[in-house]
């Protein structure tokens, strides 16, 4: 499968700082790839070496195949889209007219300007300007922007920090729209739920260091306790392993219609997060 980002070894020091140490990974095209990890662990320094912001100290960074300092070049520039806190609008101006000045940069028609915007759901405001937005919908329009282009490789520095759940939503369904079109999309996030729902692969960031690369399932299954919980009519739970006895006690408690519910007790990526690092992601 066509590798769209390739990072071998990646070091970055600041002044007195080492934010990565030795990062290593790779995003196949047409994937969601979640970059994972608490505050101060290295996410946007990631994305701004590889979006050609910063330069990295030591180790490699490929988009597209080429040296991430190439994205500096025009040909280049049109195929990515990126939102990071940095980004900014122009205050005075309307959404749609901020979305206009873009559509013009990228040579892109404005019929795109009504797409994007049902895609963060502001089509309700487009008239708008900027400067009487909410901090959330600032953010939806700084999305829209970023995918206006219909960019071949889209990096989302935390997309949905500043959105309410059903905007969220909205924005996970405008993202895998994205996806079945063929944009690949590397994301950073704090929130678990976002990854479990959104990532094809995560990586868990920690002091500049990746500690774990795989599908959330596998995560999830790897670091699996094999018990089950079962909830009881009386209100206590009990937790049985799996396997032959713990097949018997369930049917016990079914015989005699004791059973409210019963789970597996799977780890969240969050719990993985903690376990592998011994820090909480936010
Ligand atoms: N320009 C800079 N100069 C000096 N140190 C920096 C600079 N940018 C980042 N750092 C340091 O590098 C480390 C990683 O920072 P980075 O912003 O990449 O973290 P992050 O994972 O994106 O955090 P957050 O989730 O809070 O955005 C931090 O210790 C930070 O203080």
């Amino acid at each position: 499968m066509e590798r769209i980002i390739e990072v071998k070894n990646l070091a970055k020091v600041f002044a007195n700082q080492q934010a990565l140490k030795s990062v290593s990974f790779d995003v196949k095209k047409g994937e969601i790839f979640g970059f994972l990890g608490p505050s101060g662990s290295g996410k946007t320094t990631t994305i701004k070496i590889l979006t050609a912001q910063l330069e990295q100290t030591d180790g490699d960074a490929y988009i597209f195949g080429v040296p991430a300092s190439k994205l500096k070049e025009s040909n280049y520039r049109k195929k990515i889209g990126v939102l990071t806190d940095n980004s900014s609008l122009y205050e005075r101006l309307t959404v749609y007219d901020n979305l206009k000045l873009y559509c013009d940069l990228y040579e892109v028609s404005y019929k795109r300007i009504d797409e994007v915007l049902e895609m963060v759901n502001l089509t309700d405001s487009k008239k708008k300007s900027i400067s009487k937005l909410s901090k959330g919908m600032v953010q939806r329009v700084i999305l829209a922007r970023a995918f206006l282009h219909e960019p071949d490789l889209l990096f989302l520095d935390e997309p949905t920090s500043a959105l309410d759940p059903v905007n969220t939503k909205h924005i996970y369904k405008g993202l895998n729209r994205l996806k079945e079109n063929g944009t690949t999309i590397f994301l950073t996030t704090h929130d678990m739920n976002e990854a479990e729902t959104l990532c094809d692969r995560v990586a868990f960031l920690h002091e500049g260091e990746i500690q774990l690369l795989d599908t959330p399932k596998k995560l999830r299954t790897t670091f699996a306790n094999d018990t089950l919980t079962l909830e009881l009519t009386d209100g206590n739970k009990v937790t049985i392993n799996k396997g032959p006895d713990g097949a018997q006690a369930v049917y016990d408690y079914m015989k005699e219609d004791k059973i409210v519910s019963i789970y597996s007790n799977e780890p969240t990526l969050g719990d993985i997060f903690v376990e592998v690092t011994g820090r909480k992601l936010s």
